[in-house]
């Protein structure tokens, strides 16, 4: 018996019962009569466990043996949502399992609202690193992805008269019943201390003799693939002290310091930082990094490799995929296992790192760039240190070997900067180490080979290359949106789910009328749903009839919601003013979603700003309700599943050449929004694939914004030439939307007036324009809803499955495992 393989229940509702009862009263000790809804939620999801279980078994069995090249994708951040439904999607579950408890009399909907989202990331990059693992699973590819545990995720966003208010995201105080612990399996992790040279027979090694360590206990998720029997592994690692509990420091009556190991311990997986552009250059931010980083390496090379491997070979069994350069101090800790630990000589240990590491770039903005002081990098981690400076020495010696003593440009490309303090550039690390380096939009790996990298790229020819952002349509559009799923499904049958480029069949509908009515029936169920949604959260209402227009993502300047601010006041102000008849006013609601890093102040006024201005306008009688602002605190991937099915618009406004690529401007238009945007990021692809007619194009290209700061950009000047404009700039600094208190807002008022960072004044009389095009267009409901169901049609190209196949065929070579 014990070597049958594992089985799972039958697939019925009798069986699902069966199951889901056993869980209930073995598993969580009560009977359903007594069961609190936490006991009900969690005898469900391990009921959904019990049915993933043995393809989980069976996967990693497989992995295993097959011993097939796989990915370790490296992140500090996973996005990844509630758990529930998309493992009974994945398992073709939700039929039986809303039947099996309804017999119960227990209702699904009721579990699934109950969930907490796992919030472990702040936004684009975390979210990407969800749908990668979820399309690498659906694609059967081996593969793990290795992060942290944050006891506490992303922050609880409030408002306190109109202000940002953040709250701990305690996620795991009822527990989470999709992980699986494994303190077995956990990793001892050095810190601190220093170096030292021996003799080892003849040759001088040198070793690291580390100051203090902790343990790194993994936890197990299941990635199931959807409806192919596959279910890969997240492992995310969790802190605790090696010595918990000091009993004789405790004897000696000194309580507190007899746990402080602990409490010191825990610290390093306790909280996310809740920065997504500038470091803080924290120390702890180091320890989470190299924490996870060093468990991760372990971990593979101890679970999957049979214990004689052959460690020439790991660049036909893994590589390491690095999510930015936060995992990147995975790399001296690689040379440092094979060389310190293995024994292996320096330039073949260096010749198999080049080719086990590969390095995704997610960002434009220089202060996003993390840069580490060689002070606090020596202190924490030594030896890490001293192969880091030896990794730059021969990477110089070889720029000079090619370019001769060019004092500059070898200056430039040192992965050790001088100023202003002496410090390690993880980007330059990363992309000496990279066997590729890929950006994740056409434009923007573009603009880190023509100038972020350049050097780089002129020295390293044919590593540099692209892979274009995409995200699961199992979440975004099957779970999101099951009316547009269904419809699709009638048109084009199934299978466009796991191969989105399908979606191109829809074209011809179109151009049918009956379609066009369901479409616009499904939107118009989806503000419903919406509507509902919102009341019970916040109290909003959407009013019916009115647009969509919908600004949701972090809160930065680069993303300009002040423009998106400014198009709104420049409406309140033309009606207010008595230019324009509220009844000219095309009914619009600005739904806006963004959390601001709890250190980055500007953002923060932004947020105070656009709620004052949603209240003003909200209430001013004169607006007859054709204008109104919603501003929903705590964005996050759960409400993003309720209004994205719902725009009508979609904001993608950042200054040309800033965006990386974006990914909700993906799940917009494949959800049937229009899109306003610049010539950024993945916008780019997304007109070029749906056409012009079909995006509401403005603002400057990235040529000419570098042309504009080159001339010297005097945000002023517009202020001064164009009336609309001044206005709306009058109106915020006479304190109108601040009980005429005019300090409240003069540092955004004067930051656009005299620096204006992200010409936000520059684009704005071409905003203003498009926004006009909108509402032409928008009156048009036959041809809107043609331009949306065109949109849909022509963005399949956007599924995080496709960029998936582009690593594989570009950076992995990793073929699916048959
Ligand atoms: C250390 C501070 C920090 C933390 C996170 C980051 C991330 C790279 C920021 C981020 O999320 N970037 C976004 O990544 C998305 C996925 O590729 C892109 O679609 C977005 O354009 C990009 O802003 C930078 C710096």
């Amino acid at each position: 018996l014990a070597l049958a393989p594992v089985t799972a229940p039958e697939t019925s509702a009798d069986a699902f019962v069966a199951d889901f009862l056993h869980n209930l009263n073995f598993d969580r000790g009560v009977a359903l009569s007594a069961s609190s809804e936490n006991d009900r939620y969690f005898a469900l999801a391990h009921t959904v466990r019990d049915y993933l279980m043995a393809r989980w078994l069976e996967d990693l069995r497989r992995q295993k043996e097959s011993q097939a090249k796989g990915v370790c994708y490296l992140s500090a951040e996973y996005l990844l949502g509630r758990q529930l439904d998309n493992n009974l999607l994945a398992g073709g579950l939700a039929d039986i399992a809303q039947e099996a408890l309804a017999s119960c009399g227990v209702s699904l909907d009721d579990l699934r609202q109950h969930e907490v989202e796992p919030g472990l990331g702040n936004g684009g990059l975390g979210r990407l690193a969800a749908c990668f693992v979820d399309s690498l699973a659906t694609l059967g590819v081996p593969s793990i992805g290795y992060g942290i545990r944050y006891e506490y995720g992303i922050f609880r966003q409030t408002f306190v008269d109109g202000q940002q208010v953040e709250q701990p995201d305690s996620w795991l105080s009822l527990g989470s019943p999709w992980e699986f612990a494994r303190p077995e399996d956990a990793q001892t992790i050095a810190f601190g201390g220093h170096t030292e040279t021996y003799d080892d027979e003849g040759v001088t090694r040198s070793r690291w003799v580390p100051g203090w360590n902790v343990q790194a206990v993994p936890y197990n998720y299941m990635i199931p693939g959807f409806q192919n029997g596959r279910v890969n592994t997240l492992r995310l690692w969790s802190a605790v002290a090696t010595k918990a509990f000091d009993l004789r420091i405790f004897n000696s009556g000194d309580y507190e310091e007899a746990v402080r190991a602990q409490t010191y311990a825990e610290t390093i997986s306790k909280v996310l930082y809740p920065e997504d552009s500038t470091p803080q250059g924290k120390e702890l931010r180091l320890q989470q990094q190299y924490f996870f980083v060093a468990a991760s390496i372990h971990d593979f090379l101890d679970s999957m490799l049979p214990g004689d491997y052959d460690l020439a070979k790991l660049p036909e069994r893994v590589i390491f995929q690095l999510n930015d350069t936060h995992p990147v101090i995975a790399v001296p800790e690689f040379m440092r296992v094979l060389v310190d630990e293995k024994k292996m000589d320096w330039d073949a240990a260096w010749a198999i790192t080049r080719q086990c590491f590969a390095y995704t770039c997610h960002t434009l903005l220089p202060e996003a760039l993390e840069v580490w002081p060689v002070e606090l990098l020596g202190r924490l981690l030594p030896r890490h240190l001293e192969i880091i400076y030896r990794i730059n020495e021969e990477f110089l010696d070889a720029v000079r070997a090619r370019y001769g003593d060019d004092e500059m440009r070898i200056r430039n490309m040192s992965i050790i900067a001088e100023h202003p303090v002496r410090s390690v550039r993880m980007a330059y690390l990363a992309t000496v180490a990279g066997a590729k380096v890929n950006g994740v939009a056409e434009l923007h790996s573009q603009l880190l080979r023509d100038k972020v990298l350049s050097d780089f790229d002129d020295f390293f020819p044919g590593k540099f290359t692209n892979v274009t952002n995409g995200v699961t349509p199992r979440r975004f559009l099957r779970l999101a949106n099951p009316g547009l799923s269904g419809l699709i499904t009638e048109a084009i049958g199934e299978g466009w789910l796991t191969d989105l480029e399908r979606l191109r069949e829809l074209e011809p509908f179109a151009d049918d009328a009956g379609f066009r009515a369901s479409f616009a029936e499904v939107k118009a169920a989806n503000k419903r749903r919406l509507n509902d949604v919102l009341r019970e959260r916040d109290g909003f209402e959407v009013s019916d009839g009115h647009m969509l227009d919908v600004m949701v993502k972090r809160l930065h300047e680069y993303k300009r919601q002040l423009l998106k601010v400014l198009h709104v006041v420049s409406t309140y102000e033309g009606v207010v003013s008595g230019r324009v008849a509220a009844s000219d006013v095309q009914p619009r609601t600005v739904i806006f979603g963004a959390k601001a890093a709890p250190g980055y102040t500007m953002a923060k006024r932004i947020i105070h700003l656009i709620n004052a201005v949603g209240s003003v306008v909200n209430s001013d009688p004169r607006l007859d309700g054709r204008l109104k602002v919603i501003f929903p605190p705590n964005y996050n991937v759960t409400l993003a599943e309720r209004v994205i099915p719902a725009a009508d618009l979609s904001e993608q406004i950042s200054l040309a050449g800033k965006e990386a690529s974006g990914t909700g401007n993906m799940k917009f238009a494949l959800n049937g929004a229009l899109t306003i945007g610049t010539d950024d990021g993945a916008n780019v692809e997304i007109r070029e694939l749906v056409g012009d007619d079909h995006f509401f194009l403005f603002g400057m290209s990235e040529p000419e914004v570098e042309a504009l700061s080159a001339r010297g950009y005097r945000p002023s000047e517009f202020y001064q030439a164009d009336a609309g404009l001044r206005a709306a700039i009058d109106l915020i600094a006479s304190g109108a939307f601040s009980r005429g208190d005019r300090s409240v807002f003069e540092p955004v008022v004067s930051n656009l007036l005299y620096e204006d960072r992200f010409m936000v004044l520059a684009d704005y009389a071409s905003y203003i324009a498009a926004q006009e095009r909108v509402d032409a267009a928008y009156a048009d409901q036959e041809a809107w809803t043609r331009s949306a169901v065109l949109n849909v049609a022509r963005t399949g190209f956007f599924s995080s499955d496709r960029s998936i196949r582009d690593y594989i065929d570009r950076i992995w070579h990793t073929p699916p495992l048959a």
